[in-house]
C-alpha cells in the first residue's frame, strides 16, 4: 500500500492538478486553516514536504501523516479513464466537450468549437481581431446550452485594458437580436461576465492562483487571458543574462495552473498572444503575419521554397517554444486586405491545418461564405504564410534533410 501511495505522490506532485488547493482534497477545515499558517495551501505544497516535516507542521503522528499523504496523493492524482468512456461521455452531453464559436466551417474543423479542459491561445498582429474574438466567445459562454452556449459566467482576465462592456453589448444584440431583444437579458450577461484588470506578471499569476474557489462559486464556465504576452514582455527583457530562464519558469508555473484549471472544472481556457518578426539584422518588429507554431527561421524554410528573393530573417511566435508547446489549440488571426482576415488552425490534436476568412462586423467575427474551405487562403498569401505551408509540409513529411535545418527550426530563440 505504502509504495502505491510513493507512486501517486510523485505522479501527484509533478502533475498540474497538484495545485488544487488543500480545501479541495478533502482536509478538515481545522488542519487546512493550521497548514495555511506555514504557507501549505495547495497539494503540491503539501506533497514536497517530508514525513517528519509534516508531522510538525501538522502536530499529527505518523501513522496519520502516512494516511494524510495518501488522500492527498489520491486527490490530485491524475485519474485513469479509457478512450470509450471519454468518448460515451461526450456522446451523452455534447456540449460538455466544446464551446462553438458560431463560425460554421472553423466549428467543423474544430469538431464542435473551442475545446472544454484545454488550453487554446488565439494569436496575431494588433488589431486583427484577438479582444473582439475574446469578447464574442464571453457572450457566446453564457448562452443557455440550447443556443450552443455553456450556461456559465466568464472570468476574463484583461491585462491591455482592451476589454469594452459597450462592445460587449453591441455584440451580443447584433448577433443574438431575438435573444437579447430585452433589457433584462443584457443585465443577465453582462453581469455573468466577471473582469479583471492585471497589468502585471505576478497580479497575473496571483489572480489565476485565487480562481479555484471563484470558478466553483460563480459556476465558471470559460476563463479568458486577454493577454498572456503583453505583461511578460514587458517585465521580461530576454537579451538580460538570467532573464530567459526566469520568464521561462514564470511562464510554465502559469501553463501548469492554467491547465489545471482547464481539466479539473472541464472549462475551455482562451489565451492571446502576440507575435514578433526578427529580422536578420536582429531588429524585432512587430509581424504582420506569424509563425504558427515555434521560433523559427524563415530564411531556412524560403529558401525550401525555393524563393531566394524575400527579406531573410525569422518569425517568432511570442513567449517562445516552452510556451509554444504548452498550449493544445493555436488560432492565428491575420490580415489578407483591407478588410479580410483569415483565422488559421495552426496547432489542434484533432483538426488538419485549415485556413478560413472573416470580416469584423457590428456582431463580432463573421466567417466569409464559400472561403472557409481548408487551404483557400494559400493562393496569393504572403511569403511569410506561404513558408508556414512550407514547413508545415517539411515537418509532415518528416525530419528536414540536414541537422542544420532541424536546429534552425527547432531552435529556441
Ligand atoms: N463595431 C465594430 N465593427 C467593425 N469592426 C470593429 C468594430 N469594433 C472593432 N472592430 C475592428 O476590430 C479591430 C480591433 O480588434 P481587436 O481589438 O480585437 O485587436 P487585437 O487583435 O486584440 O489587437 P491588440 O493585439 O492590439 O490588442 C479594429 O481594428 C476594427 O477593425
Amino acid at each position: 500500500m505504502l509504495g502505491k501511495v510513493g507512486d501517486f505522490e510523485k505522479v501527484a506532485r509533478c502533475g498540474s492538478m497538484a495545485t488544487k488547493k488543500l480545501r479541495r482534497a478533502g482536509l478538515s477545515q481545522e488542519l487546512c486553516d493550521r497548514l495555511s499558517r506555514h504557507q501549505i495551501t495547495t497539494c503540491r505544497d503539501f506533497l514536497c514536504l517530508s514525513l517528519l516535516e509534516l508531522m510538525k507542521v501538522t502536530g499529527q503522528s505518523y501513522w496519520n501523516v502516512q494516511k494524510l499523504l495518501c488522500k492527498v496523493s489520491l486527490a490530485c492524482a491524475p485519474k485513469m479513464q479509457t478512450a470509450y468512456e471519454m468518448k460515451t461521455k461526450r456522446a451523452i452531453n455534447p456540449s460538455s466537450a466544446y464551446l462553438s464559436t458560431t463560425l460554421d466551417g472553423l466549428d467543423k474543423a474544430l469538431h464542435g468549437g473551442v475545446a472544454c479542459a484545454s488550453l487554446t491561445e488565439v494569436t496575431g498582429p494588433s488589431g486583427c481581431g484577438k479582444t473582439q474574438f475574446c469578447l464574442m466567445m464571453s457572450v457566446l459562454a453564457t448562452l443557455p446550452i440550447s443556443m450552443g452556449g455553456l450556461d456559465g459566467a466568464v472570468i476574463y482576465i484583461d491585462t491591455e485594458s482592451a476589454f469594452g462592456a459597450e462592445r460587449l453589448v453591441e455584440i451580443a444584440e447584433h448577433r443574438f437580436p431575438n435573444y437579447f431583444g430585452t433589457e433584462e437579458k443584457l443585465f443577465s450577461m453582462t453581469r455573468s461576465i466577471h473582469l479583471y484588470r492585471e497589468l502585471t506578471c505576478d497580479s497575473v499569476l496571483k489572480r489565476i492562483e485565487t480562481l479555484e474557489e471563484e470558478i466553483i462559486s460563480k459556476k465558471v464556465k470559460l476563463l479568458i487571458i486577454d493577454s498572456i504576452a503583453s505583461v511578460v514582455r514587458k517585465e521580461f527583457d530576454t537579451k538580460l543574462q538570467g532573464n530567459l530562464m526566469e520568464r521561462s519558469n514564470f511562464l510554465a508555473r502559469e501553463a501548469s495552473l492554467l491547465k489545471y484549471l482547464a481539466e479539473e472544472f472541464s472549462i475551455p481556457v482562451i489565451l492571446t498572444n502576440q507575435i514578433t518578426t526578427r529580422l536578420s539584422n536582429g531588429l524585432d518588429i512587430q509581424a504582420d503575419l506569424v509563425s504558427p507554431a515555434d521560433d523559427m527561421s524563415l530564411s531556412e524554410v524560403s529558401g525550401a521554397s525555393g524563393s531566394k528573393d524575400r527579406e531573410p530573417g525569422y518569425v517568432t511566435a511570442a513567449l517562445g517554444n516552452t510556451w509554444s508547446h504548452s498550449v493544445n489549440t493555436r488560432l492565428i488571426l491575420q490580415y489578407h486586405d483591407l478588410h479580410t482576415r483569415q483565422v488559421l488552425v495552426a496547432k489542434s490534436p484533432v483538426a488538419p491545418f485549415s485556413a478560413f476568412f472573416y470580416t469584423i462586423e457590428n456582431s463580432g467575427l463573421v466567417l466569409q461564405d464559400g472561403k472557409d474551405h481548408p487551404d483557400a487562403s494559400w493562393e496569393g498569401s504572403s511569403p511569410v504564410l506561404q513558408a508556414i505551408r512550407v514547413r508545415t509540409n517539411i515537418l509532415k513529411d518528416g525530419f528536414p534533410s540536414s541537422t542544420a535545418e532541424t536546429l534552425k527550426l527547432t531552435q529556441p530563440i
